[in-house]
């Protein structure tokens, strides 16, 4: 049981990371390893900032992961639409990076840039999940208070693929078929500090980017990424107010299951979340009935909660529940077609099925292959998910103007703001600074650094005297370009 004396956060920061997987075929058929291929997608980030790990002008960190995956890292948000704002932002800022290898490759090279979580030989890259907490509450009892519910997460929000078995890979023992989740495979336990030797679902790494004293970061990396808005907006709002509900001590399914990685890989399998999972005292559960208990939850929280300014609105909380409780229904009744424009795996199925039922083939046909990964290609008019989404076929969440605003507009209630304004003005008059989540820096003539303990903050007189300083100085950073 969590101590919720502290209740619940009533404003929140969250931020996404994404890593995308790429790959290129030139004109004449050949092929650009991924290695060489991220080294020049990053070429115009490294000449502009001798670094393949930067800061955007909309306060996001771009950079360069090991195993050649550029990842985009949101800047701090305060609320689920502006989240995915920021998120969507990135896959435009990465595609102009491929856009622009594309173009200098020449006519018949394609650049593609594929948002999943899984390649073609069963490795895996993340989709994490950033929410600050109260210093007060444990990591450890909240990550095992959350993870019935993110390990079932999926069935309302995975991002859907068709699974081949192959010799060593993780659940070699299950046959050929379509799983609602792309990262159920790939995580080994529920929480701990470890990421890659045995990758939990819950990391309790203590970096909370934050005034160590008052916040923590809950880091949540067992999600997939998310294609369709709706789905976007679900996987964080139900994760957001699951945490919330912990937080306040509201009366949530108090459930430990016996083997969380295997559960996990069951209910992949499962579209319908019917297979009974053993609970770790003996009795067992439907991932179908603990999520409808986390829906029905949220219903009777909504009617509670005290919103807090500049946080998601009601209103918007309430579409998410609306749109959690017609995925429960769909599970439940089997017909998906109250949600089949807004959840990511039941679009994905709907698409495999149809196509497999013209081909009269099995799942393992190739072609069913292109399809699954087509639809995680981020280029719009090519990439399966614009086809389906420019034919009405898939639901928005936002808009095309909202997202190309944040692609250079840091979020303007959070400490990201100020981060933007600092970049954009070291920019102008070419000073040379440093700067990370917590942390902004002039280093010349003298260095001069504040620390940003406070997420929340978006105004600080410190901050101002950075600028004043970078501009009594800014005759002898030399020229501007
Ligand atoms: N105090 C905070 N609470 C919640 N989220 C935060 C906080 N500070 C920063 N974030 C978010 O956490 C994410 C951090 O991304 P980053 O890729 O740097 O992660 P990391 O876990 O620190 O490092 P790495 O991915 O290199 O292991 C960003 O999306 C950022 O907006
Ligand atoms: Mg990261």
């Amino acid at each position: 049981m969590i101590d919720s004396a502290a209740g619940a956060l009533s404003r929140r920061i969250m931020g996404v990371e994404t890593e995308y997987g790429i790959s290129c075929t030139t004109a004449d058929g050949g092929r650009i390893i991924p290695d060489e291929l991220a080294r020049q997608m990053f070429r115009p980030v490294v000449e502009e900032h001798s670094s393949s790990n930067i800061f955007t002008p909309s306060a996001a960190r771009l950079y360069l992961d090991v195993g050649s995956h550029p990842e985009w890292a949101t800047a701090e948000c305060r609320s689920i639409t502006q989240l995915l704002n920021h998120e969507r932002s990135g896959d435009r800022v990465i595609d102009d990076l491929a856009l622009r290898v594309e173009s200098e490759l020449g006519t018949g090279a394609r650049v593609y840039v594929f948002k999943n979580n899984v390649d073609s030989i069963g490795n895996s890259y993340g989709c994490h999940e950033n929410y600050l907490v109260r210093r007060e509450l444990s990591l450890k009892k909240l990550g095992l208070a959350l993870v019935p519910f993110l390990i079932t997460r999926q069935l309302i929000a995975g991002a859907g693929k068709i699974y081949r078995p192959f010799p060593g890979s993780p659940s070699e023992r299950y046959g050929t078929g379509f799983c609602v989740s792309q990262r159920a495979d790939h995580v080994w336990e529920g929480v701990s500090s470890a990421t890659t030797r045995s990758r939990p679902m819950i990391n309790t790494r203590d970096e909370p980017h934050a005034d160590s004293e008052r916040f923590r970061r809950l880091h949540v990396i067992v999600g997939d990424s998310s294609m369709a808005e709706p789905t976007f907006a679900l996987k964080i709002g139900s994760a957001l107010l699951v945490l919330e509900m912990i937080e306040a001590g509201f009366p949530l399914p108090e459930i430990e299951l016996a083997n969380d990685a295997a559960a996990i890989r069951d209910i992949a399998r499962d579209h319908r979340g019917r297979t009974e999972l053993p609970l770790a005292g003996g009795d067992t559960v439907t991932a179908l009935d603990l999520q409808d208990r986390y829906c029905s939850a949220a219903e009777k929280w909504l009617g509670v909660r005290e919103p807090a300014d500049g946080s998601t609105p009601p209103e918007e909380l309430t579409r998410i529940v609306g749109l959690w409780r017609r995925m429960i229904t769909a599970l439940d009744t089997g017909d998906f077609s109250a949600v089949d424009t807004e959840i990511d795996w039941v679009i994905k199925r709907k698409l495999i099925t149809r196509y497999q039922d013209r081909l009269g083939s099995g799942l393992e046909h190739p072609k069913l292959g292109q399809i699954d990964l087509a639809y995680h290609d981020i280029r719009p008019g090519r990439g399966l998910y614009y086809a389906l989404m420019d034919r009405g076929m898939i639901a928005r969440w936002t808009t095309d103007d909202a997202i190309t605003a944040a692609m250079d507009t840091p979020p303007q209630d959070t400490r990201a703001a100020l981060r933007g304004r600092f970049l954009d003005h070291a920019r102008a008059v070419g000073a040379p600074v440093t700067v990370d989540w917590m942390r902004l820096r002039v280093n010349r003539p003298e260095p001069q650094v504040v620390q940003l303990g406070d997420p929340f903050a978006s105004e600080d007189a410190r901050v101002d005297d950075l600028i004043a300083y970078m501009d009594a100085h800014a005759a002898e950073y030399g020229p501007t370009s």
